[in-house]
């Protein structure tokens, strides 16, 4: 099983004809609601990868609709909470590139307490995976929780942040990050070629595996001195919005199955190429079906 203690934001995204400039006003082409946080986008995305895997997460009253979307994809919902506080949310601009730019009012996602660490790690069996981003609080105790009870830690340090930087990392198994965030906890400049990152990362988090993406310049897997690079599909993005947390959710999912890590790289690949020509977050998360006929489409040969 993996339990993944993580953000569920409502997401309202403005399709822009570009990103918003300082001191700009500007009309959007259209506006919608829906499902985000990169903690319920990477669940939903296992789920739907066929993965076992445990939500823990906080959600408004008011917003049960959100865990009902996560059950019926087959996220195990036990510990997502209703509790009395607004939900998360998010403010999603994307332009007609897909690029995006997101601010985030972080919630009921900040009211994570010692209570559920202690729940979490009592639920969780030795060896189970611990999945876990930088949206929610109080990581540190999550993390050392964690350790002590022998549980397999994977961090997605996103959005980056200098909280980060405090955090025992050497207590992470894998570490999924793309080129800022490397950069950042590497100390290295963001333009480094992409085994330079790597190197930095290593000889900073020997233990630790690193899963890094890149976007249009594909992904790469490092752990000691094994190395696998998956390179990017060609496809014409809509919208980026989650496309990370996507490939983590397929990976993990893979990962659970004991696949190779190359097939891992690239079915989750193959997921977040699928995601970007969609609009939304979790909205936009392909099914495994349709991951498992993209691979084997024609094209892939
Ligand atoms: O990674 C995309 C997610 O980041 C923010 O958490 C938004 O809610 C969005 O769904």
């Amino acid at each position: 099983m993996l339990h993944n203690l993580g953000s569920i934001n409502l997401d309202h995204f403005y399709r822009v004809p570009h990103l918003v400039h300082p001191g700009e006003t500007l009309a959007s082409h259209s506006y919608q609601v829906g499902l985000g946080g990169k903690g319920a986008n990477q669940s939903l995305a296992m789920a739907l990868a066929g993965g076992q895997v445990c939500h823990w997460g906080r959600l408004g009253r008011q917003d049960g609709w959100a865990r009902d979307r996560l059950a019926r994809a087959g996220v195990d919902v036990t510990h997502v909470e209703l509790v009395d506080e607004p939900s998360g949310h998010a403010i999603i601009q994307v332009d007609d590139h897909g690029e995006n730019a997101i601010i985030l009012c972080p919630g009921a996602n900040h009211g994570f307490t010692r209570r559920h660490h202690e729940a979490l790690c009592e639920t969780a069996r030795p060896g189970d995976w611990l999945l876990v981003q930088n949206e929610c609080n109080a990581l540190p105790e999550l993390l050392e929780c964690a350790r002590q009870q022998g549980l397999a830690i994977a961090f997605n340090p996103a959005p980056m942040s200098d909280t980060v930087l405090a955090l025992p990392l050497e207590a992470c198994q894998l570490l999924f990050v793309n080129r800022g965030e490397a950069a950042w906890l590497a100390g290295l400049p963001e333009t480094s070629d992409a085994r330079v990152l790597l190197e930095g990362l290593h000889a900073r988090l020997p233990a630790t595996a690193t899963v890094l993406t890149l976007g249009r310049e594909g992904a790469w897997y490092q752990s000691g001195s094994e190395r696998h690079f998956q390179p990017a599909l060609p496809v014409a993005p809509v919208d980026t919005t989650g496309a990370g947390d996507t490939f983590i959710g397929f990976f993990m999912a893979a990962l659970q199955e004991q696949r190779s890590l190359p097939d891992c790289l690239a079915f989750a690949a193959h997921a977040a190429a699928l995601g970007v020509q969609r609009p939304g977050a979790a909205d936009s998360i392909p099914s495994r079906d349709e991951v498992e006929r993209f691979l084997a489409s024609p094209s892939n040969a």
